[in-house]
């Protein structure tokens, strides 16, 4: 099983590496201790987002809480993000936009680097604007594009553009799918594009300023249901690539808010919103019960034959 690679000769040199956006640090911190468990990295835009996150996954798998211990933000000193641990899943906010996603995941992955963390699988919990797909569904990221439309993640790097490759994993995707077969809102999926800002950004004709048309918004809304897109939200490209540049595992799942076909407006009541919201975090709790359960259980013999285990099972199967 494969650990979060970081990619950065300097880092082993350091005799200290300061977390500073999530208040920890490898001379402070004992992070193997800590965080060496973590198999499942949840991310959402707010803190109360995650932090309600927390205490619905603490539930659906049973976690006990050590005794005269309670749920507390890890991250509270940073005043940055929040961050919450549930035995193997941790809960983490990233704010909104790249800029602010790619702090928490550079420091993240190091931190589960530093923890020698086991295969861990990340997943976005997110909202999103849906693009010809109505409020209230889900849309799993099947390839997060940028506003030209590349599936890349361009930063720039001492005065030069660099681009990564966005990619997710198919594997998580299918299984989220199934799973969303079983709940009682629609899941699909989809292309997503992930923009620099809401407002103009997204084509919207409700911001402080806008120098196009209705009209022109429109023919751009439905370019994008042509090519593919299902959504439109302002992480995934950076989430996807960083993610996928650690070696590790992701899906992007967001509810909508809003059809823009339809409108640019956030138009929900809270208590709507709230229940939408927790739409992808049943989906993901849906996951990490499954995962789990396969690998608590112990397997049957015809288990094992199916996957190949029992050599002597299989000829005596033959003949
Ligand atoms: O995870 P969240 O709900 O923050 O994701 C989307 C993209 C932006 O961060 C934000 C804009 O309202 O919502
Ligand atoms: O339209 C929307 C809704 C949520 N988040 C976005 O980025 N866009």
């Amino acid at each position: 099983m494969a650990l979060a690679q970081t990619n950065n000769p300097y880092l082993e040199a350091m005799e200290e590496d300061v977390l500073y956006h999530l208040g920890l640090s490898t001379s402070t911190h004992d992070l193997a201790a800590m965080f060496g468990d973590i198999r499942f990295v949840c991310m959402g835009g707010t803190p109360q987002r995650m932090e309600n996150f927390a205490k619905f996954i603490m539930k659906e798998i049973d976690h006990v809480l050590q005794p005269g211990t309670c749920l507390q933000d890890i991250s509270r000193h940073s005043h940055r993000y929040a961050m919450f641990k549930v035995g193997p899943v941790l809960c983490i906010s990233h704010g909104m936009g790249v800029p602010s996603m790619s702090i928490v995941l550079h420091e993240v992955i190091k931190l589960l680097s530093h923890a020698k963390a086991r295969d861990p699988v990340f997943f976005r919990l997110g909202t999103c604007g849906g693009v010809d797909v109505d409020p209230g569904n889900v849309v799993i990221t099947e390839e997060a594009l940028d506003g030209l439309l590349r599936p890349v993640f361009e930063n720039i790097i001492l005065g030069k553009i660099v681009q990564r490759p966005t990619q997710v994993d198919p594997m998580v995707i299918e299984s989220l799918m199934k799973l969303g077969e079983k709940m009682k809102f629609t899941t699909v999926t989809g292309r997503t594009l992930c923009t620099n800002d809401f407002y103009e950004g997204q084509g919207r004709v409700d911001g402080a300023f806008c120098n196009y048309t209705k009209e022109d918004k429109m023919e751009y809304m439905n370019h994008l249901k042509q090519v593919g897109v299902k959504n439109i939200e302002m992480e995934s490209t950076c989430f996807t690539a960083m993610t996928h540049m650690a070696k590790c595992r992701s899906a992007v799942i967001c509810v909508v808010l809003v059809n823009r076909l339809c409108g640019d407006q956030i138009l929900a009541t809270k208590e709507t919103m709230i229940e939408w919201q927790n739409r992808p975090q049943q989906l993901v709790a849906a996951y990490i019960k499954q995962q789990l359960k396969i690998e608590t259980q112990v397997p049957s013999k015809s288990e094992m034959f199916r996957f190949g285990g029992y050599e002597d099972d299989q000829q005596t199967e033959r003949t």
